[in-house]
């Protein structure tokens, strides 16, 4: 059987990442990790473009427009959306992971979700780099295995 796979080789990579500012506390800790995984596998710091956007909802249009730019091998989506009171947090998740679902899927560019959607801030806290991880950190890889395994997929039938 043949196994085609993404390597973690990075050193060659630009990135873009998409970062909203709502629930900053927790984003800042997302972007934190992104990058340390970024530059601990041979990222060029020079090579990751930062862009803040005010929410989650705001995310998708930012990312399109990362991808169309043609200048990115990937683009990460970090984001915090925490429920509330009221059902704006069902529209809000629902909206933004449609959005980048439907973005990944009509590009080459491998585009990653990254938005951490929780019940609760003690949730949120502990997927932005205490007991559970950091979900920042974690896309960020997927990233780096996307564009690898990109780059396999495209050696096929050749
Ligand atoms: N409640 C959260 C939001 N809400 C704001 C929306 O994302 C959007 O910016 C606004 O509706 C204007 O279009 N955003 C988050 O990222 N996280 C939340 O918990
Ligand atoms: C996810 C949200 O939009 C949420 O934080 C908004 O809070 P609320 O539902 O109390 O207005």
């Amino acid at each position: 059987m043949k196994l085609i796979q993404g390597n973690l080789i990075a050193t060659d990579m630009k990135v873009a990442i998409v970062a909203s500012r709502f629930n900053d506390f927790i984003v800042g800790k997302l972007i934190d990790g992104a990058e340390d995984a970024l530059l601990r596998h041979g990222v060029d710091p020079d090579n990751i473009s930062l862009v803040r956007v005010p929410g989650a909802f705001e995310i998708p249009p930012a990312a399109k427009l990362m991808v169309n730019s043609g200048a990115y091998d990937a683009v990460i989506c970090l984001g915090a959306v925490i429920r509330g009171a009221t059902t704006h947090y069902d529209y809000v998740c629902s909206e933004v992971s449609k959005g980048i679902a439907h973005l990944s899927m009509e590009t080459d560019t491998p585009v990653l979700f990254g938005v951490v959607t929780t019940e609760n801030i003690e949730q949120a806290i502990e997927r932005a780099g205490t007991k559970a991880g950091n979900k920042g950190y974690d896309t960020a890889l997927a990233a780096i295995e996307m564009v690898n395994l990109s780059g396999e997929m495209k050696k096929i039938g050749k």
